[in-house]
């Protein structure tokens, strides 16, 4: 190895190449392994020549150049190839295991074509003879840039497979985020699937509930166009959903209820948050829900606002509909069963009401007859004939044996009420039409609706009236006092009359088109003098009624009652001698009713016969005894007013059979 300075080294650049041998202003670093000195020598004096700013190592050995060789990393090895024990290819082997990167010349003396080619190949930049030392300056210029150029590339390889790996963990760890990301977004999106499921599922039964409620539930904006129409809504309205949609809901709403309606929405305009717990309306002959064909029918309703997302700016409100008009129609209908009832009770409580029309004279026979032909049929009939000849039986007579025998038979008397009321009592009114109508009413023809009326004393009947009941035979329909609304019933007629109609006619008192409507079958009932022994047949019949009633066991009718019975001209008819019968029972107090029970007036039709001396004694002493209460003696008594003596007037009542304890 040798100490001495070394020469300067060459600039980095040199006129025989670009490329710059070494990356520092320190000198060469040259490991020089050369046994001989001055060959060691004359190679350093070349690599000055050549202007070389280099350091020199030099070993002889194979120790020593592995030494070196450990020492440092040299810029350049220069070997000898032939060295005693330890010969170039060795060394270059060395070199190359130890420093790969630096490049090793041969300098030597000549060693043959094939062994140099053999270094080069084995990885030796180059080989200079030392004969030639001429060539070692170039050659380690080259060298020294192949190796610049060499560690420059394996640099920039260093450098790019660096960057590459840089890249490849920047994309690994992207990667790693963009998967983790993604797992996020899976995660999110299985949460918002989950999530929608639920809604749809929460939506599926929402709408299961609003599809199945049996109520019509409908939510409107605004401006009252429909949103939402349920099954129940399609059935009430009888407008399927798609053809509602979309579309304004009031001409499905009676005025007053779309009145509410809109006065609701004003209260609560959109975007408001009043929370307001709705409205109620009930059903009122108001509040209407219209079908498509025109039909209303009564509903409950409640109003309320839906409260939509922030985001939603546009009103929502829910109607909730309840159609009562079945509801309705069963009030009605109990309103009307209640009337019946009452009507009926009352009915029960009347004095008499017998099913049976006693009868068997052949003018009876024929009015039975009349009863049989025309009972089962639609026709009208009129009942004529005077007062208490059992116009009324007859009536119930031609119901009982009609197919409307199971509904009611409803009787107005035209002559009880006073002419402003009559007409309401017929067709009922509506609330507020007159003073004192303070709810709807409905009238006897509608409680008669798949019945019977029987409208008696209809002679009576104001003109006003006439023309609507006219209407009403005609048509079966007519509105309510105050009403709009047309009713439409099922009602048959029977009238009654003890007036003569057509005389009526004439005067101009009773309408002639209503009275040949009601005059199509009449029946004309005759009076009860006309009968014959129907008298007696009725006086029985009387008898045995009244004697239940009251209890007392009368064992008949004696024939001088008979006698008076027949003999009477019954200007009252039939009441007037079950009248008489009645009072007789009482009087007869469980024994034969005698002349003397009857309460029957002197005066007798005028194809009877006059009453003889004994009849008109009896009914003298009767009416004395009556008019004292029955006394007989005293100055009181009843002696006394006829100017008798008592024992006189006690003898003669014993041989009439009068007892003066009936008359007190
Ligand atoms: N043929 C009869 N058999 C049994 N009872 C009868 C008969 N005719 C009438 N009556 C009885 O006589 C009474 C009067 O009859 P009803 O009321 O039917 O007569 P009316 O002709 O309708 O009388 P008015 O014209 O005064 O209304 C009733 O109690 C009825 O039951």
């Amino acid at each position: 190895m040798s100490d001495a300075p070394s020469p300067p080294r060459p600039p980095t650049t040199h006129p025989g190449g670009q490329v710059s041998m070494v990356e520092t202003d320190e000198p060469l670093r040259i490991v020089l392994l050369e046994d001989v000195a001055t060959d060691a020598e004359l190679i350093q004096a070349e690599l000055a020549r050549e202007g070389f700013d280099f350091k020199v190592r030099q070993v002889t050995s194979r120790d020593g150049f592995e030494l070196a060789l450990q020492a440092e990393t040299p810029d350049l090895i220069l070997t000898d190839y032939n060295l005693p024990a330890f010969d170039g290819p060795e060394a270059l082997e060395m070199a190359l295991e130890m420093h790969p990167d630096v490049p090793v010349v041969f300098v030597s003396g000549a060693i043959g074509e094939e062994r140099a080619i053999e270094t080069l190949k084995q990885g030796a930049t180059d080989y200079v003879l030392k004969d030639r030392l001429s060539r070692l300056g170039p050659a380690v210029r080259r060298a020294l840039r192949e190796a610049a150029e060499r560690n420059a590339r394996k640099r920039a390889e260093e450098a790019l497979r660096d960057a590459k790996d840089a890249l490849e963990q920047k994309v690994e760890a992207r990667t790693a985020d963009l998967s983790e990301a993604n797992e996020r977004l899976k995660a999110e999106v299985e949460e918002r699937k989950r999530a929608e499921q639920a809604l749809r599922a929460r939506e599926t039964e929402l709408s299961g509930i609003i599809n199945s409620a049996i109520d019509a539930i409908i939510s409107i904006d605004e401006r009252l166009t429909v949103h939402r129409w349920n099954p129940a809504a399609e059935r009430a309205f009888g407008v399927p959903a798609t053809e509602a949609h979309d579309t304004d809901i009031t001409p499905l709403l009676s005025p007053a209820l779309e009145a509410i309606v809109r006065s609701y929405i004003d209260e609560n305009p959109p975007g408001t948050d009043t929370r307001d717990e709705g409205r109620y309306v009930s059903a009122s002959d108001e509040v209407h829900g219209i079908r498509r064909d025109g039909s209303a029918f009564c509903v409950e309703a409640t109003l309320s606002q839906i409260h939509a997302p922030e985001s939603s700016s546009e009103g929502r409100y829910l109607l909730i509909l309840r159609d009562v008009h079945e509801v309705k129609q069963a009030e009605d209908r109990l309103q009307q069963l209640q009337s019946e009832r009452v009507y009926l009770r009352e009915e029960i409580e009347s004095e008499y009401n017998f099913k049976e029309i006693v009868g068997a004279s052949p003018p009876i026979q024929s009015i039975f007859d009349a009863i049989d032909q025309v009972a089962d049929t639609e026709t009208t009939v009129l009942v004529c004939g005077e007062t208490g000849t059992g116009k009324e039986l007859v009536a119930r007579a031609l119901h009982d044996r009609s197919r409307r025998s199971e509904e009611t038979l409803v009787k107005v008397n035209c002559a009880a009420l006073p002419a402003h009321l009559i007409e309401s009592e017929l067709f009922g009114h509506e609330k507020g039409a007159f003073t004192g109508a303070t709810k709807q009413r409905i009238g006897r023809f509608e409680l008669a609706d798949g019945g019977t009326l029987f409208l008696d004393e209809i002679g009576e009947l104001p003109m006003e009236t006439q023309s609507k009941l006219l209407r009403a035979l005609q048509e079966q329909e007519f509105e309510r006092v105050g009403g709009e609304e047309t009713v439409h019933v099922d009602t048959r007629i029977i009238a009654a009359t003890n007036r003569e109609l057509e005389e009526e006619v004439e005067r101009g008192s009773f309408r002639q088109d209503l009275y040949y409507r009601l005059n199509i079958f009449p029946i004309c009932l005759p009076p009860l003098r006309d009968r014959g022994d129907d008298v007696q047949l009725l006086a029985d019949h009387f008898v045995e009624t009244f004697s239940g009633r009251t209890g007392t066991e009368i064992t008949g009718i004696d024939p001088g009652a008979r006698a008076m019975l027949q003999r009477y001209d019954w200007p009252g008819n039939v009441r007037e001698l079950a009248n008489i019968i009645e009072r007789a029972v009482i009087l007869a107090r469980g024994e034969t009713i005698r002349a003397e029970h009857l309460s029957i007036q002197a005066r007798t039709s005028g194809t009877s016969r006059f009453p003889t001396m004994e009849e008109a004694q009896c009914r003298h002493i009767i009416d004395a005894l009556e008019r004292t209460g029955g006394v007989v003696g005293g100055a009181q008594g009843a002696a006394a007013m006829l100017d008798l003596p008592r024992t006189t007037l006690l003898s003669q009542m014993d041989r009439l059979g009068i007892d003066p304890s009936d008359y007190r």
